[in-house]
């Protein structure tokens, strides 16, 4: 049988109602009685539910989400026990076990507390219980808010190594152009690399919650880079979920045209239910198999059309082959960056060949980051001509006074400038057109002012500038996960739609 985890989004939009208040009870059933059926059928299932506030405004007869800080927090603590009450009567009555894991961006960026909150929703899913996430709001403030609860199902699909997140919405999907304004626009129903996706994300959320179709696209990437199908649609018909997944795992079945690849696979195309198999006989009849290969296609649409099945309006984005996961997975989504390094392309190109980042390839610093703490890593191209013991980057968005000359690296632009022949040369970057790229993440073995003292140095040298050599290296390669950088991307349609959360 093959089990997939899924985890499944609902915004306070999909919980309460944006006028009254009043939990929307309707959905909430269904969504249990989804949840408990992909449970019943063997997969796990993690629920990531918004909606405390807006429940708590009900229970305070509030109209209005207010706007103060404290406020918002004390309303999160009032809503987050009626909001998990509700749950559990709800579940209760199916007899589904569930359980409450509360987080915010601090509890998962110490490592032991991450592999912790693992831990126990693996228990968990273990002893056949629903996890339910939700940000803990009373204890966060800006600097460890993962800011939206579709952020938040990210980084938990990530987490749980999820084959599926799906984000719960008011619209069926993406279009290729606003669909209020243009009624000719049409669904989107795969993206199959996400960084050709050039989105008009400017949507707000609704008045409830935080999140909008900016945060999803948000997350659709985070999700998909950590090898986890996302997919958006309706929260009104969460029955569709068992439906995108049994066609989903059809087409991904069939697109490899291989009976032998099929056999574990439990779906029965086209009647909605996901179906696990008992003793593991291929779930496509040879009909079905012989259907699409005489098709001689392996496009996901006429595949579709040569099977007969088809799935409700939805917009699927496609893992990544080669997914982020485990500790660069944490480093690159676990930890908020404290500052950040440029670095050279030699060193760059180390740190592709899974080196770690020695002093020598370091070309500047910004910001005021410690020691273990982590910091976004820049590439920038080093001038012909600049020294190699200590250019700086100085972060200015032009160039300084005086004479300067631009070359564009295709990594980032970078000017050199100087009053004259005695002046040493400085680098300085434009933030924009094109921004310096930024390549990794890291968690630094020195502070932001040790790294201004010895960058452009050989490690021989750390200990005569500092007085001390901590490592010879700035960052370890354990401690540095690089990101997936696109050098040259092909412009995409952009889409629009106005999804509330
Ligand atoms: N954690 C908050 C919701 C935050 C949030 O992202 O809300 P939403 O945009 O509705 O998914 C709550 O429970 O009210």
């Amino acid at each position: 049988m093959k089990r997939l985890t899924i985890v499944i989004k609902l915004g306070t939009s999909s919980i309460v109602d944006e006028n009254t208040h009043e939990p929307l009870i309707e959905i909430l059933s269904s969504i249990v009685k989804t949840a408990c059926k992909l449970q019943k059928d063997g997969h796990h299932v993690v629920l990531v539910s918004s909606g405390a506030i807006g429940v708590a405004l009900q229970r305070m007869k509030l109209e209005k989400r207010p706007k103060h800080l404290p406020q918002v927090q004390a309303l999160a603590a009032i809503g987050q026990c009626r909001l998990m009450r509700i749950w559990e009567d709800l579940f209760g009555l199916v007899e589904q076990p569930i359980a409450q894991i509360l987080l915010t961006r601090n509890d998962i960026a110490d490592r032991t507390q991450y592999l912790n909150a693992q831990n126990t929703l693996h228990e968990l899913f273990n002893m056949r219980v629903i996890p339910i996430v939700n940000e803990n709001d009373t204890l966060s403030v800006a600097e460890i808010k993962f800011g939206d609860n579709d952020t938040l199902s990210a980084i938990t699909a990530g987490m749980v190594q999820a084959d599926y997140l799906f984000l719960m919405t008011d619209v069926d999907c993406l279009y290729d152009k606003n669909p209020r304004k243009y009624p000719d626009a049409k669904p989107i129903e795969v993206v199959e690399d996400i960084a050709d996706l050039e989105a008009d994300v400017s949507s707000a959320g609704s008045a409830l919650g935080t999140g909008g179709m900016g945060t999803k696209i948000v997350a659709a990437r985070l999700a998909t880079a950590a090898g986890v199908t996302t997919v958006i649609t309706r929260s009104s018909e969460p029955g569709n979920v068992a439906k995108i997944i049994n066609y989903a795992e059809t087409l991904k079945c069939q697109s490899r045209l291989n009976a032998d690849t099929c056999q574990s696979t439990t779906f029965e195309p086209g009647n909605g239910d996901v179906q696990p198999l008992a003793d593991s006989t291929a779930s496509l009849s040879s009909s079905q198999i012989l259907a699409v290969k005489s098709s001689g296609t392996s496009t996901p649409t006429l595949i579709n059309e040569a099977l007969h099945i088809s799935a409700p309006l939805h917009t699927r984005f496609l893992p990544d082959l080669h997914p982020i996961r485990d500790r660069n997975f944490w480093i690159l989504n676990g930890l908020s960056p404290h500052g950040s390094i440029f670095i050279d392309e030699g060193a760059s190109n180390a740190l592709e060949r899974k080196a770690g980042l020695l002093p020598v390839g370091i070309v500047g610093v910004e910001g005021n980051f410690a020691q273990q703490e982590a910091v976004r890593v820049y590439a920038v191209k080093r001038l012909p001509g600049s020294s190699s013991l200590g250019p700086t980057v100085d972060g200015t968005t032009s160039p300084r006074p005086g004479t300067h000359s631009r070359t564009n690296s295709g990594i980032g632009t970078a000017y050199v400038s100087g009053s004259g022949a005695d002046s040493p040369p400085r680098f300085a970057y434009e933030r924009h057109s094109p921004a310096p790229m930024e390549v990794a993440r890291a968690i630094v073995n020195y502070s932001a002012a040790e790294i201004k003292r010895i960058r452009g140095l050989r490690s021989t040298e750390i200990s005569g500038v500092l007085g001390y050599a901590d490592s010879e290296y700035v960052a370890l390669r354990e401690n540095i996960a690089l990101m997936k950088v696109e050098r040259s991307r092909p412009t995409t349609p952009s889409f629009g739609l106005g999804a509330e959360t």
